[in-house]
């Protein structure tokens, strides 16, 4: 028997249509046109990438996008100058700062910068702290998208034993707290867990965030279980290209798993289409307009 293959791209297709439409509907009703900011230091071939394609989704959704590179020796108070200028500007709903950031820069102090409202990376205790609590907050996109993934293959995820292996600020608690939200029974495992192939193997859902390629093998996955790879680690290859892989070994996971995110495609463009769904819900809370419902 063979896993069905979760289609990212399709989901994320959908999400950025209905991201599209809302800010249609914003723009003529109110002339709210949500802003986006990018800030990415230094000059890392892949975060380019990411920014690169970031501001593409944004400006296809009708949206604002500001785009500031900074080279790599920028100092912590120039980009926290810069921080309090994205802050002010009424234009700029959303401040995402791309990490990592050069080591002489404290991530901490970036992410204390943002004005919480505009934290559309959900990385601010204030909102970390909100969704930990049960409260509206500006929540991480992968694990929204993660969610997303889930929920339009189960329904409900009340009772489900959900195993998150990762325990990062911006990935496995966030997703940890989703879960537990939506009534799952959450296990969050980590790389001192004990036996963790035998945790792995009790969980109905599956989401692996570790950074580590392939490190989820087959016979870690409990037969039909949900399998949500958030894994991007781009591996060598033959043609010194590189491919990127996850942190579920995909052949393997594929025959036992009942459904499965492949990588790329899986998480990794849903991402990007709930970083404009986060923009959307910061500019309707900014203008006073209800939290529009996608
Ligand atoms: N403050 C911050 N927030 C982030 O959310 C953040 C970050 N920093 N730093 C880097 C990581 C990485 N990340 C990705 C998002 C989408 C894809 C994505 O769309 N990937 C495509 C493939 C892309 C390709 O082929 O190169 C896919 O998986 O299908 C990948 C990676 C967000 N990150």
């Amino acid at each position: 028997m063979s896993a069905r293959t979760i289609d990212g791209k399709a989901a994320a297709e959908a999400v950025r249509a209905a991201v599209a439409a809302e800010v249609a509907r914003l723009s003529s009703a109110h002339g709210l046109v949500p802003g986006l900011a990018v800030v990415l230091v230094g000059d890392d071939p892949a975060s380019a990438v990411y920014v690169r394609g970031k501001g593409k989704a944004t400006i296809a959704a009708g949206m604002r996008s500001f785009e500031h590179r900074l080279p790599a020796e920028t100092t912590q108070d120039a980009l926290l100058a810069l921080i309090a200028r994205l802050n002010a500007d009424p234009a700029v709903h959303g401040i995402l700062v791309q990490l990592p950031v050069p080591k002489h820069i404290d991530p901490l102090a970036v992410i204390l910068a943002i004005d919480p409202a505009k934290d559309v990376d959900g990385l601010h205790p204030m909102n970390s702290g909100r969704l930990a609590s049960g409260l509206p907050a500006l929540v991480p996109c992968t694990p929204l998208g993660c969610l997303h993934l889930a929920k339009s293959l189960h329904g409900s995820l009340a009772g489900l034993d959900a195993v998150v292996v990762g325990r990062s600020n911006l990935v496995g608690k966030p997703v940890a707290q989703l879960l537990l939200a939506e009534n799952a029974t959450v296990t969050i495992a980590h790389s001192r867990t004990r036996d963790l192939r035998a945790v792995c193997r009790r969980a109905d859902l599956l989401v692996a965030a570790v950074g580590k390629p392939g490190m989820i093998r087959g016979d870690w996955i409990k037969p039909g279980a949900t399998v949500i790879d958030v894994g991007i680690n781009r591996v060598p290859t033959a043609d010194g290209k590189g491919r990127l892989v996850g942190d579920v070994a995909f052949d393997e996971a594929v025959a036992v798993a009942g459904a499965i995110t492949p990588v790329p495609g899986g998480v990794g463009p849903t991402t990007i289409a709930f970083l404009l769904v986060n923009t959307v819900r910061a500019a309707c809370a900014a203008a006073g307009l209800p939290t529009p419902k996608i």
